[in-house]
């Protein structure tokens, strides 16, 4: 065993952070039948604009995840899926400045409709071993790596 000291992730445990609310958002790795995943860019004005993100937002009250994420994907990509047609791939802990986000990825395969922005925002679809060429947040650098594991 390591000692604790010696460790990175110890050094990040004991730093006295300020207590923050935990945000829950929800997000969607789509994936197309040649496996590429859709990123959707921040638009301008927004916080992390211009970086690349899965799909999704955050939950409202009173909503489970999964309902969440389909409203989500109605309101971003005009597509209609079903809580049935999402399976839980890993999730994204992360404190940013003022919260901590919690995110829970999806992956779904099956959905109704074409992926068309609903609210202005750039679309590509990206084979998870290029997803480096594109920016993201730091909350979700950890997922790519997983996202080329587990699709
Ligand atoms: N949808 C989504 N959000 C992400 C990802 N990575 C990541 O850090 N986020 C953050 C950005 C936002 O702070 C939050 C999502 O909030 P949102 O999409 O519902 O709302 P918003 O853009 O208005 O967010 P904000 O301006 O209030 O921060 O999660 C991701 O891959 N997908």
């Amino acid at each position: 065993m390591a000692a604790e000291g010696d460790t990175p992730c110890w050094q990040e445990e004991v730093r006295s952070l300020p207590p923050v609310r935990t945000v829950l958002v929800v997000a969607a790795a789509l994936v197309d039948v040649d496996g590429r995943v859709l990123l959707a860019q921040r638009p301008p004005g927004k916080s992390l604009a211009g970086l690349w993100e899965f799909p999704g937002g955050k939950v409202h009250e009173g909503e489970t995840p999964e309902q969440a994420l389909v409203r989500e994907l109605r309101e971003e990509l005009g597509i209609d899926t079903a809580s049935s047609c999402l399976a839980p791939l890993t999730f994204a802990s992360h404190r940013y400045d003022g919260f901590h986000l919690l995110m829970p990825l999806y992956a779904c395969r099956v959905w109704k409709g074409e992926p068309t922005p609903q609210e202005g925002q750039a679309l590509a679809w990206v084979r998870p071993a290029r997803m480096r060429d594109y920016p993201m947040p730091p909350a979700d650098l950890p997922l790519v790596a997983m996202l080329r594991d587990l699709l």
